[in-house]
């Protein structure tokens, strides 16, 4: 077989033209995304690139997914993943950003260069796997997609409607001989329920404080359609109320919703805001928070950090009690409430990391221990185990030395390993996990809650004529561009006990980021409020000025 690179402008100016007017884009935290209107090019070019990515990696499958997770409903996106299911390289970041941004008459001479930079054998197979969100544009696109792979004479599987962990699931089985598991959403529900009930036993119900139902939110996405399947599977020893199903995707209700505007969503039951246990997934079902409205009718938030400390801290005391020794690590961003990390480090003696935001870069660290629990405070995240880990765990679940209970702990261990989709944040793997440890604990929400005290914080934006005028350096917590504004910066923090406040431009919008936390909700306020000024004031701001949060 051999590829005759003009057919891809071919397709390009017959199906997939790319607008002159069209602005640069780029490859940023989680791919490219857009208004659905801008994207068909894009798309196009994506399922180019996954062909080539898959010839450069010796014909494994490589994955497209169709999604904007949690944006607003017009808008959608891609998102390349690699074949054992990690975000696209970064080298390859770069390559997709050029690819997009040249002209249609540039395009075939930038697929050469790609092919010969990478040394790409264009007689070699090609495998692209394609899945998409809800969104009523992502079947029109994924078109685009299939025929970007076609034009380099590639070949796709198409998933159609799934969750973006279950794609990177799909890839992570064809590319391992199935050794993770087998690659079709029965192969995928299979697994995690089977895993789910063996680790309930016996004893299926309630437990102590804890409930065997819950709420579930699912951000009128893809999350709603895959729960409202699962629930019935798991009807009889976990109930879930599936709400959000078929309204507008993200709006008034999903993950980023909850956790941005710190409320319930839209659309629950009017008896899931009296102490009950509820969770919001985002549009395509990689992140996921706990909350519950208490006795006061305060709504009490338990985020991506509430999540890993509880998940580490049980996976701590089963590995302690079978008596192997692992290295465990937890990581964390610059966004974790500087509560958790004390609560890790100092209460729970668990070694804790910081990397930039994106979990590329918190998965990439938690590879450097044996068990690494890696979430960002928005409820994306999940934990992997080393091969070192899951043999050594597997020894001790029939090592004749130990006692029986250990090797029952080691066999639970192995279950809980299978729990995990450990080839990318998955809000309902994620969901499973959390109930198995509160039902093992015997815990209600407010017992999860009593573990520690968040320091009050704040998220503010703010608009500038360009945000990348700053950089940022040590996991996004030091500004080094514009000269001067960290030493700024600095000066306003040393004003507040309990103080920490940091600068960023976002990866996903046009926005620079501002975080900021203190001992009180007024200081927290008024710290975020201060440093959003000075950057504003100091980096070009456009706009109105920004304001100060109302408490
Ligand atoms: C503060 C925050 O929540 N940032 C989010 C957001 O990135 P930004 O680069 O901050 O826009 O979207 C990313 C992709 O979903 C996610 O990984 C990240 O945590
Ligand atoms: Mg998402």
């Amino acid at each position: 077989m051999s590829v005759n690179l003009r057919s891809v402008f071919a397709f390009a100016r017959e199906y997939h033209p790319k607008k002159e007017t069209q602005k640069d884009i780029q490859y940023g935290t989680a791919g490219f995304r857009s208004h659905a209107d801008n994207l068909d090019y894009v798309m196009f070019r994506m399922g180019v690139l996954a062909a080539l990515r898959s010839r450069a990696k010796a014909s494994q499958a490589i994955g497209v997914m169709i999604t904007a997770s949690h944006n607003p409903a017009q808008d959608n996106g891609v998102k390349l993943i690699d074949p054992l299911g990690e975000m696209l390289e970064q080298s390859w970041e770069r390559l997709a950003t050029d690819l997009v941004n040249v002209s249609d008459t540039e395009l075939v001479d930038q697929v050469a260069k790609i092919c010969e930079q990478q040394a790409i054998d264009n007689n070699a197979a090609a495998r692209v796997f394609v899945g998409m969100d809800t969104r009523y544009h992502s079947p029109q696109l994924s078109r685009a997609v299939m025929n970007g792979v076609m034009a380099v004479k590639g070949t796709v599987q198409e998933f159609g409607i799934v969750t973006t962990p279950m794609l990177h699931y799909f890839v992570t089985c064809t590319n391992t001989q199935q050794a993770y598991g087998v690659p079709t959403e029965e192969g995928y529900s299979g697994k995690l329920i089977g895993a789910f009930r063996a680790l309930r036993g016996a004893d299926s119900g309630d437990s102590g404080n804890y409930r065997a139902h819950l709420y579930y939110d699912g951000a009128n996405g893809v999350g709603a359609l895959k729960m409202l399947g699962l629930c019935k599977k798991l009807a009889d020893v976990l109930k879930i109320k599936v709400c959000n199903s078929e309204g507008k995707i993200n709006y008034r209700c999903g993950a980023d919703f909850v956790k941005t505007n710190h409320c319930v969503p839209d659309g629950l039951p009017a008896e899931a805001l009296a102490n009950a246990r509820c969770v919001s997934v985002d549009g395509d079902a990689d992140r996921i928070v706990y909350y519950f409205t208490d006795s006061e009718g305060n709504f009490r938030l338990l985020d991506g950090d509430r999540i890993a400390t509880l998940l580490a801290g049980y996976l701590k005391e089963q590995i302690e009690q079978c008596g192997v020794q692992l290295k465990m690590g937890l990581v964390q961003t610059a966004y974790a409430n500087g509560a958790s990390t004390d609560y890790i480090v100092n209460r729970m003696r668990i070694p804790v990391a910081c990397t930039r935001t994106g979990v590329k870069h918190l998965h990439h660290k938690a590879l450097e221990y044996d068990i690494g629990v890696y979430f960002e405070a928005n409820g994306h995240g999940t934990i992997i185990y080393s091969e070192r880990a899951k043999s050594a765990i597997r020894e001790a679940s029939s090592n004749e030395k130990l006692t029986e209970e250990q090797r029952e702990t080691a066999a639970r261990l192995l279950q809980f390993i299978d729990l995990t989709n450990e080839t990318v944040g998955d809000a309902i793997s994620d969901m499973l996990l959390v109930e198995t440890v509160l039902h093992a604990k015997g815990w209600s929400v407010e017992d999860w809650l009593a573990s520690y005290t968040d320091l009050p914080n704040v998220l503010e934006k703010v608009y500038l004529a360009d945000r990348n005028v700053i950089s940022v350096t040590d996991a996004d917590r030091t500004v080094v561009t514009p000269d001067g504004l960290q030493d700024a910066i600095d000066t306003i923090v040393a004003k507040y006990p309990r103080g920490r406040s940091f600068v960023r431009p976002s990866g996903t919008e046009d926005i620079v980021r501002v975080y900021a936390e203190a001992d009180t909700r007024a200081n927290a306020v008024e710290l975020a409020y201060e440093v959003a000024i000075l950057v504003f004031e100091r980096a070009g701001g456009i706009g109105s000025r920004p304001e100060k949060m109302i408490i």
